[in-house]
């Protein structure tokens, strides 16, 4: 193996590095010259052909692109976009195999393109393997190949290895063997690498026109990405030939443009539409100046002169008359303009745009940008931030065009457009039936955010993805994980003091049809339904609630259905709970008997705040058929009596307020684990005491009402 040679890039060099691409222009240089390449007008021989110019004739000819449109913003954009492979995530090594029958030259192209020269005497069959790196721009590899029989397995080896293969021919003979030989060698390898053709020694026909000769190519073997002539002799296009293979690795055009169809392909145009949704910040329909200011400036950190927005909106009305310009720069038109980027071989300004909103080569959302590092320590939890809570109160805004304060479908629609959809979550637990909703069933900016709460407390990923999809964007560092926060983790057992949450969930523990569901609706202010539906699958629902001393926070109160035992013995799910609710129906006499055997079979209960209600306080109190009475068997256990309250009364609210503070403040609302002595007696005193009393008023009763 010769070991490879590492050079610093000449002057002349076409990459990322090459000068006159980050050199600042001057602000009249006729900017549009060639494709990529300033400079390229000055060389005789024609430009390059890609493949999407193939049915374009403007592109070989440097006169169209002159003082058009996507001359002024795009060429500026270049400059940006050609800095730095790790601005817009591309690949940042590219490997080029040189190609082609013996004697077409591929020895003397690297040679011109590192020396500069052109050497006419025999040189070494085949270079040793080239490096070239240069700070901030990819480094690539150029490896020489011989085509000759007894090198076919290092070529294929070589071939294999590459990201991309340059095709040298050199006259009649080679040409010919390009489509008979070497196109179908490399596809019978089935490397589908692309392939760049370059026609050498173009010193020696000069009258030959390009496109006549490589579009019947071109046009039979898709993976031929673009064609040039050059000549190693004459260093004419050498730079650009390896410019080219380099571009077609890092800004293929394959993923974006149907040369076949002419047209952008579904995905491109999916992710633009994309773009352009997140783009019109005051949704509208239209870019406006500032937006499109803001997306340049996002996109190639440059900014538009008057003139250059005059461009733009000139050249999408030759195309599309009937666009309101006026008014801005419509989807139609802003995906016009990338259409036209890749027709005149300028789809590396697609890529970048793709790349700024984070879209991979195969133009889905990058995973590091939908699912960024996020760790919730054990018994801490996830919650927005204020950034976050900012951000989702100015998207429901944004989207309650009808301004009643909830968001009915089509808004709802409108606002996840540039999503995949509601999250699963959210479709699972039918939403929004699981918070406020306004009269008419839309839901208000309060369950909106309560929602958010309970996604990001239940599933910080899934707001993160979400936040990604909707265009949160801070000039903080990690993205959108500054959207979220992490509570202090609170201690596992028998918490005290504090506890440094704004979002608390709480399962409501009870028996069968005690009233656990009508809870859950007059938390969200339903109205009562006096009709029975058991629940069988859990069920949340989330609101905020405003404390004592008017500090709000968000509760999140779930019942656990027919899944209750589960969930309790799954330690995990216990400790995400911040408190229980344990209630009964207090005009059933049997229903307090559940909570004792919850508590008996589960002590790991007794390691959480807990809150005792006494449900449908509207209707008659009966005696519990238990050991114990209710009121009796808190006190014992040194907790507050049972809060007595029914679904049907306002006062209801009383409840959510208790079961919050429980959770914040705990320390009083532990239940007692080991029963005092004293108490006992106490208790065996004052029940004695109450039997005495009872027997003696029947015994009084009994003696007033004989018979
Ligand atoms: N006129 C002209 N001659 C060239 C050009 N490029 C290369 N040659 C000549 O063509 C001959 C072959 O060039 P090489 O660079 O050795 O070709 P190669 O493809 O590496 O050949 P093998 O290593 O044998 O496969 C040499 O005599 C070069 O001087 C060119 O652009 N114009
Ligand atoms: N009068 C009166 N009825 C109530 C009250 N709360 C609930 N109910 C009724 O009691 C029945 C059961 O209520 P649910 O809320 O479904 O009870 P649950 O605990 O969720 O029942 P399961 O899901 O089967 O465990 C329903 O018919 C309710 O209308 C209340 O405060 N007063
Ligand atoms: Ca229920």
């Amino acid at each position: 193996m010769k070991a490879p040679l590492t050079v610093k890039p000449s002057k002349h060099f076409c990459s990322r590095a090459v000068p006159s691409m980050t050199e600042p222009r001057e602000p009249n240089e006729s900017p549009a010259l060639s494709p990529i390449l300033p400079n390229v007008a000055s060389f005789h021989l024609s430009n390059p052909i890609y493949r999407p110019s193939l049915h374009t004739v403007d592109i070989s000819t440097p006169k169209p692109l002159q003082k058009s449109i996507l001359a002024t913003p795009i060429i500026q954009l270049l400059h940006s976009s050609f800095i730095s492979p790790a601005l817009v995530g591309m690949a940042d090594t590219v490997r080029i195999v040189v190609c082609g029958d013996e004697g077409t030259g591929k020895s003397s192209l690297i040679t011109s393109l590192v020396k500069n020269v052109f050497i006419s005497s025999k040189i070494q069959p085949t270079l040793p393997a080239i490096t070239i790196a240069a700070p901030g721009s990819v480094t690539t590899t150029i490896v020489d190949t011989s085509a000759l029989p007894q090198e076919l397995n290092t070529l294929r080896k070589e071939i294999r290895r590459s990201d991309v293969i340059c095709l040298v021919y050199s006259d009649h003979y080679s040409y010919e063997r390009v489509s008979l030989s070497w196109l179908p060698l490399f596809r019978s390898l089935g490397v589908n690498l692309p392939v760049v053709l370059c026609a050498n020694k173009a010193d020696l026909s000069p009258g030959v026109d390009p496109e006549e000769e490589m579009m019947p190519i071109m046009l039979e073997f898709k993976e031929i990405d673009s064609c040039i002539r050059a000549s190693a002799k004459e260093q004419k296009n050498v730079n650009e030939l390896f410019y080219l293979c380099q571009k077609a690795v890092t800004h293929p055009v394959a993923p974006l443009y149907d040369s076949k169809e002419q047209n952008l392909k579904p995905a491109a145009v999916a992710a633009l539409q994309r773009i352009f949704f997140l783009c019109d910040r005051d949704q509208d329909g239209f870019l406006n100046d500032l937006e499109l200011q803001e997306f340049q400036k996002k996109c190639f950190d440059k900014s538009l002169t008057p003139e250059e927005l005059d461009d733009i909106k000139t050249s999408i009305k030759k195309r599309l008359p009937n666009s309101r310009t006026e008014e801005g720069v419509d989807e139609q038109g802003f995906i016009l303009l990338s259409k036209m980027f890749a027709e005149k071989a300028r789809h590396e300004t697609v890529w970048t745009i793709l790349r700024v909103f984070h879209y991979t080569d195969s133009l889905s959302l990058k995973d590091s940008f939908l699912h960024p590092k996020f760790e919730v320590p054990p018994n801490a939890s996830a919650e927005l931030s204020p950034l976050g809570y900012r951000f989702f109160v100015d998207l429901f805004l944004l989207f309650d065009k009808d301004n009643d304060g909830g968001l009915n479908e089509d808004e709802l629609a409108a606002l996840f457009a540039p999503t995949p959809g509601l999250p699963a979550s959210w479709v699972d637990s039918s939403f929004p039936s699981s918070t406020v909703r306004s009269e008419a069933g839309h839901i208000t900016l309060q369950g909106w955010l309560a929602q958010w709460s309970m996604t990001t407390f239940q599933d910080p990923k899934m707001t993160l993805a979400y936040l990604a999809y909707l265009g949160f964007e801070s000039d903080e560092k990690g993205g959108t994980t500054a959207a979220l926060k992490v509570t202090k983790p609170r201690k596992r057992r028998r918490r005290q003091g504090r506890v440094e949450r704004n979002v608390v969930l709480c399962y409501v523990l009870g028996s069968r049809g005690s009233g656990k569901s009508s809870i859950l609706d007059a938390f969200l202010n339903r109205p009562f339904d006096s009709t029975y539906h058991p629940t069988i699958k859990p069920r949340t629902a989330v609101n905020s609630v405003e404390l004592q001393g008017g500090k709000q926070c968000y509760l999140i109160i779930e019942e656990l259905g027919e899944l209750e035992s589960a969930i309790l013995e799954n330690e995990a799910k216990l400790n995400s709970c911040d408190v229980v609710c344990y209630t009964y129906d207090s005009s059933d006499p049997d229903s307090f008997a559940h909570i004792v055997d919850l508590r008996a079979r589960y002590p790991q209960l007794d390691e959480l705040p807990a809150v005792y209600a006494a449900l449908k306080a509207d209707l008659d109190k009966t005696t519990q058929r238990a050991e114990i009475q209710p009121d009796v068997y808190t006190r014992e256990i040194g907790m507050s009596a049972p809060l007595h309250v029914s679904a049907a009364w306002t006062s209801i609210s009383e409840l959510f307020v208790t079961v919050s503070e429980a959770a914040l403040f705990p320390n009083n609302a532990y239940p007692r684990t080991e029963p005092e002595s004293a108490d006992r007696t106490n208790f065996y005193i004052a029940t004695g005491v109450t039997v005495c009393t009872v027997m003696a008023l029947l015994y009084v009763w009994k003696r007033t009402n004989p018979g």
